[in-house]
Parts: structure tokens; sequence; C-alpha cells
């Protein structure tokens, strides 16, 4: 193909991503046309409309290439969230009009990778290695002049907290894995800040958490802030976050579960507490009893959660585990939430105020709900917390239909209906709003770690 005039090449990259652009039916239009047209629109964005209007074509043109915008401002921030599961980067776009508003998110690139870091505890060279392919991506999507000043950010989060003593010792301790990490952010044209490498502190991750979701849907800010509670079920650990709005709330609860901070002039005191050992992954571990063994390596562990006949290895956390289901015994829901309750009652705090309030609900609550058709995989949905129920008891109950999907179908099924009512005490309508992305932007706890480090460095205001 012929080479692109040097100044349409980047708005055509835009064009081919952006699915409202009407495409050329069979032959590419000749590029003096292609030219005339971008030219055209461009003058039309930035003369005319923008920033009153939104047209189909104003994804295409930067903010900053008009000069009657000369004032706006560009700039990024890259943030990556080393899960238990995998290892994931968010690179946004902030675009500031000027000086006195607060800058507005333009853009989200996101891509993950499995497994995640805590994988490759014996081999910390080929988990950086994944950190440095992912940051490539960022040298596309950030434009080179803007490499200098964007900074970029890794936090990994309980699933390196949860690795066995030997292992964490040598990867946290010594700081392998920070320290590799760290040199591959360094030869990387960025702008690597002190601490750009570090483990998240639990009780960050639900606030961030919560700070994405209610800023993306437009709470943090003007009249009328009505929040929303986030809920956020990782591999290893699991977040419970909201503003509460009863006085008795605040009086029945330990201090340590109240935050305070400050955003955009106003002062929340939230009610956040993230439980290791609670994720989705951490709770299969537990009602397969491997937790409470020293050495797993040769032992069967069975469960009335698994299909009858099974018998398999699991790898996690670079610890190998074998489990099968419950040859002689029993399976099916009942038999599996019993065992499973185990491993919830009693150990969760339980706000009386959350029986009445909704909440957003991502991660592997989405991720389940989608898998058995409860929701729709782009779109999310509604759910109420009984419908969870109603799913384990179909999945359990009938496990040869389900086992294609996974084994652990039903127990993860089984496991979401327990955290929820007998671990957090929701109750049976209680409803969750199931969320991936709002307005295009992931629902993760970056989104906020980004805010708090842009503001860190002095990149807002
Ligand atoms: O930014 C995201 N976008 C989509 N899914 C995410 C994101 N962050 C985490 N997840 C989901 O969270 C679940 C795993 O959690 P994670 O690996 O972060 O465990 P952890 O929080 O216990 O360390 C997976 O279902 C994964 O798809
Ligand atoms: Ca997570």
């Amino acid at each position: 193909m012929t080479p692109l005039p040097s100044g349409a090449t980047a708005a055509l990259g835009m064009l081919i991503h952006t699915p409202a652009v009407p495409r050329f039916p069979c032959r590419m239009a000749p590029i003096w046309l292609i030219g005339f047209l971008v030219l055209a629109l461009s003058s039309i964005y930035c003369t005319v409309l923008h920033p009153k209007q939104e047209m189909w074509f104003q994804g295409l043109f930067p903010s900053n290439m008009c000069p009657a915008n000369a004032s706006a401002y560009t700039f990024y921030g890259i943030m990556f969230d080393a899960g238990s599961t995998g290892t994931r980067i968010h690179i946004y776009t902030f675009v500031q009009k000027n000086p006195e508003q607060l800058p507005e998110l333009e853009g989200e690139i996101f891509e993950s990778v499995k497994p995640g870091l805590s994988a490759y505890a014996s081999e910390p060279k080929k988990g950086a290695e994944t950190v440095r392919i992912l940051l490539e991506m960022a040298k596309e999507a950030v434009p080179p002049s803007h490499w200098k000043k964007t900074p970029v950010v890794l936090k990994a989060t309980a699933g390196l907290r949860l690795l066995s003593e030997q292992k964490a010792q040598a990867l946290l301790l010594q700081g392998m894995i920070p320290r590799i990490v760290r040199e591959v952010f360094e030869k990387s044209p960025f702008l690597v800040p002190d601490n750009s490498v570090g483990i998240m502190d639990g009780c960050y991750e639900g606030i961030l958490a919560w700070i994405t979701v209610n800023f993306l849907t437009g709470q943090l800010y003007g009249q009328n802030q009505q929040t929303v509670g986030t809920l956020d079920l990782g591999g290893a650990s699991t977040q419970i976050t909201f503003l509460p709005r009863f006085e008795e709330t605040l009086e029945q609860t330990p201090v340590d579960f109240l935050s305070s901070f400050e955003m955009f002039n106003s002062t929340y005191k939230l009610y956040t507490h993230s439980y290791l050992g609670f994720g989705l992954k951490a709770a299969r571990l537990a009602t397969l009893g491997a937790l409470e063994i020293k050495a797993v390596d040769g032992q069967m562990l069975r469960s009335s959660c698994l299909p009858k006949q099974l018998e398999a290895e699991w790898h996690f956390g670079g610890v190998k585990y074998q489990y099968g289901g419950n040859r002689e015994g029993e399976t099916g829901f009942e038999p599996c939430y019993a065992e499973v309750v185990k491993v919830v009652q009693g150990k969760l705090h339980q706000p009386d105020e959350i029986r009445r309030s909704s909440f957003y609900a991502f991660s592997y609550y989405y991720d389940r709900a989608a898998d058995t058709n409860m929701i729709d995989y782009e779109k999310g949905g509604v759910l109420e917390v009984r419908d969870f129920e109603r799913k384990a008891k179909e999945v359990c109950d009938n496990m040869d239909m389900y086992t294609s999907a996974s084994p652990f179908l039903c127990m993860d099924l089984t496991y979401i209906t327990a955290l929820l009512k007998e671990g957090f005490g929701f109750g049976d309508n209680t409803l969750l709003q199931l969320t991936k992305k709002v307005n295009n932007i992931e629902t993760s706890w970056a989104l906020g770690a980004t805010f708090h480090l842009l503001q860190s460095l002095g990149l807002t205001h």
C-alpha cells in the first residue's frame, strides 16, 4: 500500500477503530481525497464545533491539534495492575481544557496477560518480560513527545501478598520482581517516579475502585451526589466499599474499616475492607482444605462441589494442587453449600445498612455471571443476590451439563452466594449492578490510583 501523508496517518489509524465512521465499500479512496477530507473535517472541527458539540469524527483529532485550542493540554498516565491471576496495563489519556477546570478523561487503552507475576516466583525475569511487552503498547499509544512526562507505575495486589513464605521472602524481601520490573521501567522512555513498583495496601484497593466507579458514573462532582457501593472479587482477596448514610453504621463499625479522604473538594468517610484469602481462587483452596495442610504435594483434595469422577491438577501462585470429586460421597448444591459456608461464616463484618443499598459488582462477580448467561458479556446487567443462588443450584445439581466450562463453576457460584449472604449479610433481594466498563473505561482500582499518582506528581490540580 502507498504510504499515507504523515499528517493523515494518525487520524486514519484512529479512523479504523472508530465504529461510526463510514467505510469505503470496495476500493480504497485515492490518497489525495482522504487527505482533503481530513483537512476539511479538522478545520470544521477546530473552527466551528470544538468544544461545543460532539460529532462522529471528534475522536479523530487530538484536542491539541487545533490552533484555537492551543491552551488545551493532553497528558497520559500508565498504571499496571499486577493481580493474583493476571497483569494488566491501563493507559489513560486526559485533557486539561483550561487551568481552572478539572482534567477530563478522554479514553483508556487496556490489555491483560495471564498468569500474574506471582506465577513467576522461580523465574522473575520471565515475569518482568510480560511487563515489558505490555509497556511496548504504551509506546504506541502515547506520542513520543509525551513519553518523558508520562508516569508509569506498577502496583501488585493480593497475589504477591499470599505467596508461600519462602517464595515471598525471595521475591519480596529481596525485592527480585520489583527490582527487575523497575529495571524494565528505567529502560523505557517513560517517567519513573519513586516507589514506581510496589505492593498496594488492601484498603486502598477498595477506596480506589470506589473512586473509579463513582467518578465514571458522575457521582463525585455536581449536585445530588448519590454514590454507589462497590464489590470487587479478585483471585486472592475481596473488597467491599461504600459511603455510610446512617450515623449508626459509623458507630457500629470497627475504626479500621473506616477511611477518610478528600476528592474534588469533598471529604468522604468510607466504609472499606479488603479480606485477604477470600478471593475466588483462595476460597477454592480453603474449601478444598489446602490451606490447612503443610505439604500439598501428592495429596488429593476432594469436594462435593466438583464433578464426582473428576481428578485433575491446578497450578496457582506457583504451587501445584491435585483435586477431585467426592467419588464415594455426595455432590450437589446442598453438600457443597455446607462445605463452602464454613469458609465465610462468622469471619466477615456485616454492616446492617448494606441490606438496603444496591452495589456495583465487578471482576469475578461479573465473569461468573457472564459465564453462566445471567448477564450479557459485553453489557453486564442487574441481578439480585438470589439469582446467584438460583444459578448455583442449577449448576451444582446438574454438574455434568456444565463442567465443559470449568470444573469449578459449581464451587465458584456457591462461594459467591455464600460470600454475599453469609459473609457480608446481603439480603436475597439486594440489587447488584454487574459492570465491566462505564463509558468504555474498565471498572478497576487502576483509574483511582492514576488520579492519585497524577495529583501526587503535581500533574493535575
Ligand atoms: O481492569 C480489569 N478489567 C477486567 N477485569 C479485571 C480487571 N482487573 C481485574 N479483573 C478481573 O479480576 C479477576 C481477578 O482478580 P485479580 O487477578 O486482580 O486478583 P486479586 O485482586 O486478588 O489480586 C479476574 O476475573 C479479572 O478478569
Ligand atoms: Ca484485582
